[in-house]
C-alpha cells in the first residue's frame, strides 16, 4: 500500500495530540477528517484506523522503534504491520531488519499486548487464565454494529435499505435488533442515520436495556444516562409510551440525547440533572424501573477506546469503583416495591461487577433486594464488547430505612 504525505502527516499529528496533549483519540481523529474535508473515502479510512492501531499498539511500537521521533514510531508500526516503507527522509534511520530483530527478542506478555505493566498484573490475578485471551479480543479491532429503530423500521427493512447504498450487514444470533456491517465503514453520513433509523451501538450494550424488562407505559429511570444510548434503548422496547427520565450529573450530555431522541422519533425522554442527594431524595419510590450504566474503567470496551489504557491508572480503577459504591448505596431509593432495577458496567473487572453487587446485597440497603440473575460477557465469549449486567428486584415489603424510622430526640 502507498504512503502519501499529507495523509501520513494527518497520522502525525493526530498522535502528538493524544500523546503529548492528553487528548481523547475519538475527539482528535473526529476534529482531524472534519478539518480535511477533501480527503476521499480512503484516505479517511486509513487515517482512523492508523491512528486507533498506533494507540492500542503504542508500548510494543515504543520498544521496538529506533527512536521515540513520530516518524520513526509510525515507520515502525508500518513494519510491523508487513509493510515497506518508501525512502522519505523521515523515515531515515529505521532498518526493517533491526525492527525485527528486536520485536522477535520480546517476552513480556505486557509490552507483546501493549498494555501497561499493572494493568496486567491486575487483569492476571482477577480474571486468572481468562486474562491472556481477553487481552487478545480486546486488542482486535471491533465491529461495527447498529441497533435497528423499532419504532421507524424493521431489521429487515433496515438491511435492505442499507444494502440498496452498498453498505452490506449480517444478523449476529441472540441480538434481535442488532445488524452487524460486513465492511467497517462510516454510516453517519448515511441518510438512514439521518433519518432516525438506526443508531450505532455495540451488541453487547444492547442486552442492557433488554434486561430491564421495561413495559409501554412503565416510568422508568436511567440514572446514569448520559448521551442517551441506553435511554433510546428503552424507549423503543417501551414503544414511545410511558415516561423515561434521563438523569446524569453531567447536564451537557443529556442535551445530547435530546438531540438524539428528536432524530430517533421518541417524545417519552425527559431530561434531569442531579444536583446532589435532593434530586434523588425527592424520586422516591417513583420508578417502575431503574437503569444504573454506571461509570467505570471502560476495560471492556478496549478495542473501541485503545487510548482508555494509557489513561487510566490504579487509582482510577479505584475512585470509579467508590462512585459505583456511593450509586448503588444512594440511588435504588427511586425504585418502587416490587420494581426492576439493572446494574451495569462496560468492564471486564469483577471489582467493578460481581463483587460490587455482592458487597451492595450484603449491605443493609441492599437487604431490600434479591438477585435476579447476572451476565457476565467477555469479548472473547461474545465477540462483542466486554460488559457485565446485573439484574435485581427489590423486595415487596423492603425494611424501612433507620432514618425514616429513627424517632426524634428531644
Ligand atoms: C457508562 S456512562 C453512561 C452511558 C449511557 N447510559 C449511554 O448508554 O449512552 C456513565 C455515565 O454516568 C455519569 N455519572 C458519573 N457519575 C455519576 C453519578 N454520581 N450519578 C449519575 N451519573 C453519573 C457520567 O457522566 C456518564 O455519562
Amino acid at each position: 500500500m502507498k504512503l502519501h504525505t499529507n495523509t501520513v502527516h494527518g497520522v502525525i499529528t493526530a498522535i502528538d495530540e493524544i500523546f503529548h496533549q492528553n487528548k481523547y483519540a475519538d475527539k482528535v481523529i473526529e476534529r482531524t477528517l472534519r478539518s480535511n474535508p477533501k480527503w476521499g473515502a480512503r484516505d479517511r479510512g486509513f487515517i482512523a484506523e492508523s491512528v486507533y492501531e498506533m494507540v492500542r499498539w503504542w508500548r510494543l511500537i515504543n520498544e521496538v522503534s529506533p527512536s521515540d521521533d513520530l516518524y520513526h514510531l509510525f515507520g515502525t508500526y508500518w513494519l510491523l504491520q508487513g509493510q515497506e516503507l518508501p525512502s522519505w527522509r523521515e523515515f531515515k534511520g529505521i532498518d526493517p531488519r533491526d525492527v525485527e530483530n528486536r520485536y522477535q527478542k520480546i517476552q513480556e506478555r505486557a509490552i507483546l499486548q501493549s498494555i501497561p505493566d499493572w494493568l496486567d498484573e491486575m487483569g492476571a490475578n482477577l480474571l486468572g487464565d481468562k486474562w491472556e485471551k481477553e487481552l487478545d479480543t480486546l486488542n482486535q479491532e471491533a465491529e461495527v454494529v447498529l441497533r435497528v429503530n423499532t419504532l421507524k423500521t424493521t431489521r429487515e427493512n433496515l438491511m435492505n435499505r442499507l444494502a440498496e447504498d452498498g453498505i452490506d450487514t449480517y444478523t449476529p444470533t441472540g441480538y434481535k435488533d442488532a445488524l452487524v456491517l460486513a465492511k467497517r465503514q462510516n454510516v453517519f453520513r448515511n441518510p438512514a442515520f439521518k433519518e432516525g433509523l438506526f443508531e450505532v451501538q455495540d451488541a453487547s450494550s444492547q442486552l442492557v436495556a433488554a434486561a430491564l424488562d421495561v413495559q409501554p407505559g412503565m416510568r422508568v429511570i436511567d440514572a446514569c444516562a448520559g448521551a442517551g444510548g441506553k435511554a433510546l434503548h428503552l424507549a423503543a422496547l417501551m414503544e414511545n409510551k410511558g415516561r423515561i427520565l434521563a438523569m446524569d450529573t453531567e447536564a451537557w450530555k443529556l442535551q445530547n440525547a435530546k438531540l438524539r431522541a428528536r432524530r430517533d422519533g421518541v417524545s417519552i425522554i425527559e431530561p434531569k440533572a442531579i444536583e446532589g442527594n435532593k434530586t434523588i431524595k425527592r424520586l422516591k419510590e417513583s420508578a417502575d424501573r431503574l437503569l444504573l450504566d454506571v461509570p467505570c474503567s471502560g476495560l471492556g470496551v478496549l478495542k473501541r477506546n485503545p487510548d482508555t489504557k494509557w489513561k487510566l491508572t490504579p487509582e482510577s480503577i479505584e475512585k470509579v469503583q467508590k462512585i459505583q459504591e456511593e450509586i448503588l448505596q444512594n440511588y435504588p431509593s427511586m425504585l418502587k416495591p416490587g420494581g426492576i432495577m439493572v446494574y451495569a458496567t462496560c468492564s471486564i473487572l469483577p471489582t467493578e461487577n460481581e463483587m460490587q453487587i455482592a458487597k451492595f446485597l450484603a449491605s443493609e440497603k441492599g437487604k431490600d433486594f434479591e438477585l435476579i440473575e447476572d451476565k457476565k460477557v467477555l469479548a472473547q465469549e461474545s465477540g462483542f464488547d466486554g460488559f457485565y449486567i446485573a439484574k435485581l428486584r427489590k423486595k415487596e415489603s423492603s425494611t424501612p430505612q433507620e432514618s425514616e424510622t429513627a424517632p426524634e430526640t428531644e
